[in-house]
């Protein structure tokens, strides 16, 4: 959970570190918060983004070069990628020989207005990913959704049906949605798929544009807080046993409980 601030070789330099120490403590698999090298704004974004396909990325290029060196697997968190006319929020995975595994373009966007209390919206400059993101890793099968995507249980549910044993959300929820919802979805995500999900937001910052909630935590498939930390800046761990997915799923067989013949994923559209 890491503070981020204006500048962004410093930010880059910060993670190297984090991870680095993150690494030499064990880790085999460090992920990072949403937006980490950069103020989480509409202003900012199109400033700091890189064309990671055009290997023109020194965030990508210290995430590849920490995960080869520490041999450590990272789900890179978010930076702003530029991509043609387009950017978007994407997470990069990287394998423990520093090769890219797969990259997540935040799929759901975040576009909200709760009068008085928050207003942002994520399309004004970025586009919505097209696809979902699953990787095999040498800590097993991971689904990254980011952010706002933690919102939309069709994304987890799918990320079950692929047999992803957690999914990581890089995230920055905020003093409004932070406080009412954050740890609640991570533990609905976690207990309705019976799987692992760990989540890492930016450290608060009170004085910043955007304040982050914080609150990082890894939860277990029966919806267990296995480790979690506060507002402040934080590497914190968990041990992580997949042996618990198989056995709350013996415990509680939802996946041959479900009613598919009663309801199907064809139009959820809210009546009002
Ligand atoms: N920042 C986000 O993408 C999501 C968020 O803060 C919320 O859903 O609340």
């Amino acid at each position: 959970q890491l503070s981020i601030c204006a500048d962004k070789e410093q930010n880059i330099r910060h993670a190297r570190e984090a991870i680095q120490t993150a690494a030499d403590g064990g880790s085999k698999l460090v992920l990072l918060p949403e937006m980490w090298n950069c103020p989480y704004s509409n202003a900012s974004f199109p400033i700091y983004a890189e064309d990671i396909d055009a290997g023109d990325s020194p965030s990508s290029k210290m995430l590849s070069d920490m995960a080869k060196s520490k041999e450590v697997t990272i789900i890179g968190g978010s930076i702003p990628e530029r991509s043609g006319n387009h950017l978007y929020n994407t997470c990069c995975i990287y394998g423990k020989d520093g090769s890219l595994k797969g990259k997540h373009r935040k799929v759901h966007l975040f576009d909200i207005d709760i009068p008085g209390k928050i207003q942002f919206k994520e399309s004004d400059t970025l586009t919505p990913g097209d696809k979902y993101t699953v990787v095999d890793t040498d800590v097993g099968r991971i689904g990254v959704g980011i952010c706002y995507d933690i919102r939309f249980p069709e994304m987890a549910m799918t990320y079950a049906a692929r047999g992803v044993h957690m999914i990581c959300y890089p995230g920055a929820f905020n003093m409004t949605t932070g406080p009412a919802h954050w740890e609640l979805l991570q533990k609905a995500r976690a207990v309705d798929n019976q799987l692992f999900v760990a989540t890492c937001s930016p450290a608060r910052n009170p004085s910043a544009g955007y304040v982050a909630w914080g609150h990082s935590s890894v939860i277990g498939p029966f919806g267990e807080i296995l480790a979690s930390t506060g507002r402040e800046e934080a590497i914190f761990y968990a041990d992580i046993d997949y042996a618990q997915i198989k056995e709350r799923r013996m415990n509680m067989p939802l996946d041959h409980q479900r009613r598919g013949d009663l309801y199907q994923l064809v139009d959820l559209t809210f009546t009002t």
